[in-house]
């Protein structure tokens, strides 16, 4: 079983995350790890925070020379802006006089920081984590909110990608699939096929899309979009979604509820900061459907291998990796820092105002591909471990091969392989 946590506030020193499970021998390349934060960055229409956040990582334990010890890996991800948010996030007690000065006019920006946000956004978890916790202003709530959080998630999912593909020889590629409007999927639409999909192979090109999509119209429309909602003082959302290639059959069960591998799938998407919906395959479009024409059909081709001839699935029935495609997507709300100010309460004085507004990202659309990616191969990693079992890289390779191994030969399948028992 594979555990984690990460701590950490958006303006503290560092993020830190702790996982527990990974197999020894997993090689985790730094230059991965940091790749994957450096995509979590990019993104047209991040705020300016991304443009100098720097995501230094640090390996605290768990890994000797390139390599994981199957102890607890723990990692650091140091926030480069610490130096400006001392005195407003020390964990140690500060001279409330001087922090008070805060409201002075002419106040060091430093202590400006520390003004009590009283003018919770709406969408934003400020007034209901103050209502919850017992603060009497938003700071203690949105620091830990934010989604800088997710650059811990993104580190630990570069590290489960690694295992997935060393393991079992599975890959992952996420990419944006609307911004606003732009993109918005045709509800009658039929199912793709396996050449309208991005790759894992297309990762740097997905990347080098300013909103990490493989489409150049598209990707021009997005951008309008992102251009027209910041110059409205407006926000977006949108759909994000990942592809899983090399799963074997047989991952998550279709014994219990939590044991599915699409609810786990969803619970972890679910997971992160502003996405609202989560749709396995076709799942929506597929509501709307006759049976007939909702399903992947089952055949036997001409190399005597079992194939689906759609991929409407998502790659999951039953709760089960079906070896297909596996495909999940995520909708993101927009994000909730408006610059047209919404309307609020002021908690202080209990009267009408317009909510706080800071620094901040118009569109994290391509970010959140990113995180979600992440959180799948968190996801997969542990029912990789769940299904095969193993304390070392090589074998949990081992048991995944004689599983594969020990499909009958007409039940062979593009995922179990060719190979004769
Ligand atoms: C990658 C990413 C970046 C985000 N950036 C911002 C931001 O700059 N400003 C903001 O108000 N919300 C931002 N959000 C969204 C907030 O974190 C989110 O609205 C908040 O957690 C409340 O959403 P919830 O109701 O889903 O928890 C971002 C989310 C993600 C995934
Ligand atoms: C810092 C990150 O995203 C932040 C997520 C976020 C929010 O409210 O979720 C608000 C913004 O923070 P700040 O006000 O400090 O600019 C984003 O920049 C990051 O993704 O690394």
């Amino acid at each position: 079983m594979l555990r984690w946590l990460t701590a950490g506030e958006s303006h503290g020193p560092a993020l830190t995350a702790v996982m527990e499970g990974l197999p020894a021998g997993v090689r985790v390349e730094r230059a991965e790890v940091e790749g994957a934060l450096a995509r979590r960055r990019l993104g047209y229409g991040r705020g300016a925070r991304m443009t100098f956040e720097a995501d230094r990582l640090l390996f605290l334990g768990g890994m000797r020379h390139g390599l994981s010890l199957g102890s607890p890996l723990a990692l650091q991800i140091e926030n480069t802006e610490w130096a400006k948010w001392q005195a407003v996030m020390s964990p140690e007690p500060v001279e409330a006089v001087e922090l008070r000065r805060a409201d002075d006019v002419g106040a060091p920006q430093e202590l400006a920081r520390n003004k009590p946000l009283t003018r919770p956004r709406p969408g934003h978890a400020d007034l209901v984590g103050m209502t919850k916790y017992g603060f009497d202003e938003a700071r203690p709530v949105l620091e830990r909110a934010s989604a800088r959080e997710t650059a811990a998630r993104v580190a630990l999912g570069a590290v489960a990608a690694a295992f997935l593909e060393q393991a079992v020889g599975v890959r992952l590629v996420s990419h944006t699939v609307s911004i606003g409007r732009a993109g918005v999927p045709d509800l009658g639409t039929d199912a793709p096929g396996a050449d309208d999909l991005p790759t894992p192979d297309d990762v740097d090109l997905v990347d080098a899309d300013p909103v990490r999509t493989l489409d150049p119209e598209l990707s021009a429309a997005m951008v309008a979009e992102v251009d027209a909602a910041r110059r409205d003082g407006d926000t977006l959302g949108g759909v994000v979604e990942v592809l899983a290639y090399g799963l074997p059959p047989g991952l998550g069960s279709h014994v219990h509820w939590d044991r599915r591998l699409d609810a786990r799938l969803a619970a972890a998407l679910m997971g992160i900061q502003a996405i609202k919906g989560v749709e396995v395959g076709e799942g929506f479009r597929t509501a709307a459907r006759r049976g007939s024409e909702a399903h992947d059909e089952i055949e036997t081709d001409g190399a005597g291998l079992v194939r689906r001839t759609t991929l409407r699935s998502g790659g999951t029935e039953g709760g089960m990796s079906t070896g297909e495609v596996l495909r999940v997507r995520a909708a993101m709300k927009p994000i909730s820092t408006v610059p047209r100010a919404l309307r609020t309460v002021d908690t202080a004085t209990g009267e009408a105002t317009t909510a706080i507004h800071q620094r901040s990202d118009v569109c994290a659309v391509p970010a959140a591909g990113v995180v979600a990616e992440a959180m799948v191969a968190l996801v997969l990693a542990d029912a990789v471990l769940e299904k095969f079992g193993g304390d070392s890289v090589v074998e949990v390779a081992r048991n995944h091969a004689a599983y594969l191994a020990a499909v009958p030969q007409h039940l062979r399948t593009p995922a179990t392989g060719e190979v004769a028992p």
